[in-house]
């Protein structure tokens, strides 16, 4: 029977639904657009964007900037975020999921929750979330269940979503991170409060003329880790710095591709504001809808300067419970629903699971496994005697700090290593909208050149040269070398040479420079340079040549 009307369903694929059924005000506390009319009043009116205050504020005395706006209040945040887990398969099911896939495409009867299936726990989704429970240095549940969450909407094909609520797999961690050096630096611990398991739901497609929604169930199914962190932040910027930690962190690990864009890796944030020195909080609003690390930040700075305006008009009961989207045309947060209290999900154990248990032993295995996650990596850098900037840049990416070791495991200098990372190899990636792991450099060959450098084979300027070749075509430096005779001279006659027919060729600079221009000596040293074809020895080269200028003959 499942399977007829699965067929049946699946060869339409996909499902029209009239916006009417959805239309009521009873439904889900998941509906998003059935209140999305219900504005706030203009509080915004009156009211500064953050960063039009910045600009304005220094042409005016009177604008007051976000530091300015928060005197006498602080902020408080909290983060939810949803992990989508890299599984082959779906939670509890074999279907695979692919982003992009045409909809309704990679379902079966299990994720579209037919009647009569039964799902079976894909132990992938325990694996993935041991190994970011144990990097969230969280305490982790010998045994855990799963809960039903119910609540209707379209993209629920159960009426209920699998989740874990009150034993959930993991609790009480923390992430610690390094802010940029560009806002003023500093060591920070964020506490996470739990970490748990649950499913995806399917997506609803609007159509423009609003009168129907398409819904696609490719992604019902999927498995997410929710990470629930303690309202331990205090600005739009610690917000996305832990936002970006955790993306670093699920990298690193391979438990999710941590794609915004994509929707791999979603965080709600919670803001509140209370005078400074209260010691209970002030009531949070939730914002979702943030595609990007910077568009989080810029909303949390946004709700904090719209509440505390609040709070000084006398309008502080005007700051409810509820959920307001990011609008990124608009640079503000509005109204999506409002919160009455706390949404009743009637939660009760999943009947058709067994508790999930964890064996000490496996624990203890997944542990010895974790590679080095980035708070370790950036302390290593930071021994090794990098500064703060080499260290966040290197460990921010794992593909980038995996090259740099390993460039280093092949002899390189750190520091010199660093610098040509940080510099020219990343000025082309950024250039040619590139990873580092996607271009024929190897460490090794990268290791080579810093070496061919150091032992003046060959000057840096050449160095730069055969870089851009690595990088475009791979091959060896040493061959490279041979191959295109660029071994750097260091022959102080054949300099002297070079340098001597330089200044005879141009007598009217030579006298220039004795008379007393003697910035002309840039001059001589290019033309010299590019005598050589840029394989002089760059000291011997300025020695020589400051010698013969002022010398008299
Ligand atoms: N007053 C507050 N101000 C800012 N953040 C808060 C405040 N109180 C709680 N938080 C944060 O809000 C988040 C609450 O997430 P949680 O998943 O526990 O509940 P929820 O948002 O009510 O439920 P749901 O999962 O259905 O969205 C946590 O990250 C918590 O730290
Ligand atoms: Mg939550
Ligand atoms: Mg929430």
């Amino acid at each position: 029977m499942a399977s007829v009307l699965f067929q049946a369903i699946k060869s339409t694929y996909l499902m029209l639904y009239p916006l009417n059924i959805f239309n009521r005000r009873h439904a889900a506390p998941f509906c998003t657009w059935q209140y999305s009319q219900i504005q706030t009043k203009a509080l915004s009116e009156g009211f500064q964007k953050p960063n039009e205050v910045q600009e304005k504020s220094s042409h005016s005395t009177s604008r007051k900037t976000p530091e300015q706006i928060l005197d006498g209040f602080e902020a408080i945040i909290g983060i939810e975020t949803h992990v989508q887990l890299s599984t082959v398969t779906k939670a509890f099911c074999s279907c695979r999921y692919l982003y992009g896939s045409p909809p309704n495409t990679t379902i079966c009867p299990v994720c579209m929750g037919l009647p009569g299936t039964l799902p079976v726990l894909n132990s992938k989704v325990v694996d993935l979330a041991v190994k970011l429970a144990l990097a969230l240095n969280c305490e982790l549940s010998l045994t855990s269940k799963f809960d039903r969450k119910q609540y209707f909407y379209p993209d629920l094909p159960k009426g209920y979503q699998i989740s874990q609520f009150d034993i959930p797999i993991a609790t009480k961690g923390f992430i610690e991170l390094d802010l940029p050096v560009e806002f003023g630096g500093g060591h920070r611990r964020f506490g996470i409060t739990r970490v748990h398991m649950e499913e995806d739901a399917g997506k609803l497609l609007h159509s423009e003329t609003g009168s129907y929604s398409l819904v696609d169930l490719n992604r019902a199914g999927v498995p997410l880790l929710e990470v629930v962190s303690e309202p331990d932040m205090r600005s739009g910027l610690e917000a996305a710095e832990y936002a970006a930690e955790l993306q670093r962190l699920v990298r690193y690990l391979g438990v999710s591709n941590g794609n915004m864009q994509e929707g791999s890796l979603r965080c709600d944030v919670n803001v509140s504001v209370r005078p400074s020195g209260q010691s209970e909080f002030g009531t949070k609003v939730e914002i979702k809808n943030m595609n990007s690390f910077s568009a989080m930040s810029r909303a949390i700075d946004y709700e904090i300067s719209r509440q505390v305006l609040l709070h000084n008009q006398g309008q502080s009961d005007q700051i409810v419970q509820e959920t307001r989207l990011w609008e990124e045309g608009h640079q503000k947060t509005e109204t999506m629903r409002k919160k009455e209290g706390l949404a009743d999900y009637r939660y009760f154990p999943e009947p058709d699971l067994p508790e999930v248990v964890l064996k000490e032993e496996y624990i203890e295995n997944t542990r010895q496994s974790l590679p080095e996650l980035p708070e370790e990596k950036r302390r290593r850098y930071e021994k090794m005697g990098l500064n703060m900037q080499d260290v966040l840049f290197l460990a921010n990416d794992i593909s980038v700090a995996s090259f740099f070791d390993s460039t280093l495991e092949y002899g390189a200098e750190a520091k010199l290593a660093a610098n040509w990372i940080m510099g020219d190899i990343a000025a082309y990636l950024k250039n040619e909208h590139l990873a580092i792991d996607e271009v024929k450099l190897t460490p090794q060959e990268l290791a080579e050149l810093i070496a061919s450098i150091k032992s003046g084979t060959i000057s840096g300027k050449i160095g730069k040269e055969i870089l851009f070749e690595l990088i475009a075509k791979g091959g060896s430096v040493k061959e490279i070398i041979i191959e295109k005779d660029l071994v750097q001279i260091v022959d102080e006659g054949a300099i002297e040479a070079m340098v001597v027919k330089v200044l005879s060729e141009n007598p009217k600079q030579l006298e220039q420079y004795r008379g007393g221009k003697t910035k002309l000596q840039g001059y001589f040293a290019g033309q010299i340079m590019e005598a050589s074809k840029g394989k002089a020895n760059p000291m011997l080269l300025n020695k020589i040549l400051s010698e013969k200028l002022n010398s008299k003959s």
